[in-house]
């Protein structure tokens, strides 16, 4: 399981995450919700390895998780220079490099999936296409957790939805856990397990999507607008 225990995080002297204990179990899918610097982006960093907390722990299976972690974590960054002058075929080429759990195959079946020309440079794609080559990197990798930062941000709603379909057709739900952060989330909430709300670096509350639907008979959306004040005109 992968754990974070009194996790802080600060830029130079900037507070940024603030003693945040969660755990995230196997077998869900995770949406990580909360306003623009609000410190998404920075706390999937911090527990897919790439940077240290400054105080507290993150641990994977009880062990540090440090970079060398990336074995067990896929990460999905949000940025779109993602090896701008590779091909896509390149590109899995590389991975297969880097990671030993890379399905060179299993990529090539996802970005055709996906509709996605592997033979063309990822700077000449549209950003659309950009997000489907990068969906099918990370899901060529067969790992426990997958960690994906904005996944769908600046997509059209087509492309979203294959996102998705791409997603659930090529985890296994039961043994995988997929942490994602979006501001989609209308379109996401319907493959939700769980929902974390993250507020000045905090998570300030999470919820059980199901839960929210039957028993609260709320959409995520509201539940999240809850935890807001009113914006007054
Ligand atoms: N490299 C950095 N150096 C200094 N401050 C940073 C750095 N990266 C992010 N920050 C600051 O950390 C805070 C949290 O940023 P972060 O990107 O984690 O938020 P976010 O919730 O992902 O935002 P968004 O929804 O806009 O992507 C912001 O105040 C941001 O300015």
């Amino acid at each position: 399981m992968l754990q974070l225990s009194n996790v802080s995080f600060q830029y130079k002297n900037k507070p940024i995450l603030q003693d945040i204990t969660f755990s995230f179990p196997i077998g869900q899918i995770i949406g990580l919700v909360g306003e623009n610097g609000s410190g998404k982006s920075t706390l999937m960093k911090v527990l897919a390895g790439l940077l240290r907390p400054s105080a507290g722990e993150v641990t994977l299976n009880a062990e540090p998780v440090t970079r060398r972690s990336a074995d067990r974590i896929a990460y999905l960054p949000d940025t779109d220079l993602f090896f701008e002058y590779f091909t896509g075929e390149q590109l899995f080429q590389h991975y297969a490099s880097q990671f030993e759990d890379f399905s060179y195959d299993k990529a090539c079946i996802v970005a055709e999936f996906l509709q996605v020309d592997k033979q063309a440079k990822l700077r000449q794609l549209s950003k659309g296409n950009r997000g489907r080559m990068k969906m099918a990197a990370t899901l060529g990798r067969e790992v426990p957790y997958y960690v994906m930062d904005e996944p769908f941000a600046g997509l059209d709603p087509i492309v979203r939805e294959q996102l998705i379909k791409g997603l659930l057709q090529f985890t296994d739900i039961e043994n995988q856990t997929i942490l994602l952060s979006t501001h989609e989330l209308y379109e996401v909430e319907p493959i939700l397990d769980q929902i974390i709300l993250l507020q000045a670096g905090s998570i300030t509350a999470y919820e059980d999507v199901e839960i929210l639907r039957d028993v609260t008979n709320k959409d995520a959306v509201e539940w999240m607008k809850g935890f807001y004040r009113p914006f007054n005109k």
